[in-house]
């Protein structure tokens, strides 16, 4: 069925591009918006009545995003962010925990994703996740469509770690293929960061099993090889020999391995949680190693057993 769907976004210019046009140019070039989609700059207008609001901004703005839900009488919120916030490490459903009054039902969208081919049509299968399974099949029900295939789970941290680290292990890829480490190369990585993604995942409350699904193993093949990525394209610039401001300047859209690297980093550290690869693109980005230095140290590091941890 067609939901009504009200999109609000808080740049009026694109809120009246997006009305004359029918389409959002800036995010979805060629795709006309359905006729069920209204565009609103009012947040309270778009939310009056609204009975599931969906946050679709960066990490950086969940909170904000968060606070002026707690004031409406929404009675249900899913986000789509995937990192940890910065400056607090949080994971989304505790910076959700601190905002959202009691009573509100919550959870996250997440798995692999890109949002033009979702637009287009093209066949795609996320998670839908919520401490409250009963919640997050009453989306799955709601929302579920041939072309846009839901799962729900109810193991809210371990889906929201899969859809964090995998951008850090994103940009990892990215520098081992621009640096020419083949395919062989390629497939150790991402298979070696999917350990250590269930390893942090795990210590952060997460199921194991949640890691072999769509928003882990599922978004982390999707991310670290398809080229609409925009954290592989950060590794792939690196990879060239530029400079993180450059990179970021090239891209022009934000790149949510960049600040969590960084915090899921220091997360390891302190939580005494093996992160070799987080560890290497943390200090890439901060520009204390060279991108080739990084895959160096890496390959030496001493022998283990493949199951360990
Ligand atoms: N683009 C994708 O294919 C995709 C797919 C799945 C999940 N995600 C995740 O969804 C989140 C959003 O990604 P995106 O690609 O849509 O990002 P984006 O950079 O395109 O931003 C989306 C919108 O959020 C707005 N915004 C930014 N900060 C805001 C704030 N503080 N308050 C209100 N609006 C704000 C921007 O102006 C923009 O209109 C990210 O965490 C990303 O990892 C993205
Ligand atoms: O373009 P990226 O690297 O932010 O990835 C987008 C989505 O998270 C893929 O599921």
């Amino acid at each position: 069925a067609d939901h009504e769907v009200r999109l609000w976004t808080r740049d009026e210019g694109h809120a009246a591009e997006m009305r004359a046009s029918g389409c959002n140019e800036r995010l979805l070039p060629g795709i006309a918006l359905p006729a069920s989609v209204s565009i609103h700059e009012d947040l309270s207008a778009a939310l009056a009545g609204c009975e599931l609001a969906l946050i679709a901004t960066p990490i950086a703005g969940l909170r904000a995003s968060l606070a002026a839900l707690a004031q409406s009488s929404v009675p249900a919120v899913l986000w789509a962010c995937k990192g940890f916030e910065q400056g607090s490490g949080l994971l989304p459903h505790a910076v959700a925990r601190e905002l959202l009054p009691v009573g509100v039902a919550r959870g996250a969208f997440s798995g692999p994703s890109f949002a033009i081919e979702v637009a287009r049509g093209q066949p795609t299968a996320i998670t839908v996740a919520s401490d409250d399974l009963a919640f997050a099949q009453s989306v799955v029900s709601t929302l579920h469509s041939p072309r846009l295939r839901l799962y729900a789970n109810d193991d809210l941290p371990g889906v929201e770690v899969g859809g964090a680290v995998k951008n850090v292990m994103a940009i990892a890829t990215g520098v081992c293929d621009g640096l020419g480490f083949g395919m062989n190369a390629r497939a150790a990585l991402i298979t070696r960061g999917l350990a250590e993604i269930a390893r942090l995942g795990v210590a952060l409350g997460g199921r194991t099993a949640t890691f072999m699904g769509l928003a882990g193993m599922g978004d982390l093949i999707l991310t670290c090889t398809g080229d609409l990525s925009r954290n592989r394209r950060v590794g792939l610039l690196l990879a060239e020999g530029r400079t993180l401001d450059e990179v970021l300047a090239t891209l022009g859209h934000v790149a949510e391995g960049v600040p969590t690297a960084r915090e899921a980093a220091a997360l390891a550290t302190r939580l005494g949680v093996d992160m070799p690869i987080t560890q290497a693109v943390a200090a890439v980005l901060d520009g204390r190693l060279a991108a080739a230095q990084a895959v160096e140290q890496l390959l030496a590091r001493d022998p283990k057993v493949e199951t360990a941890g």
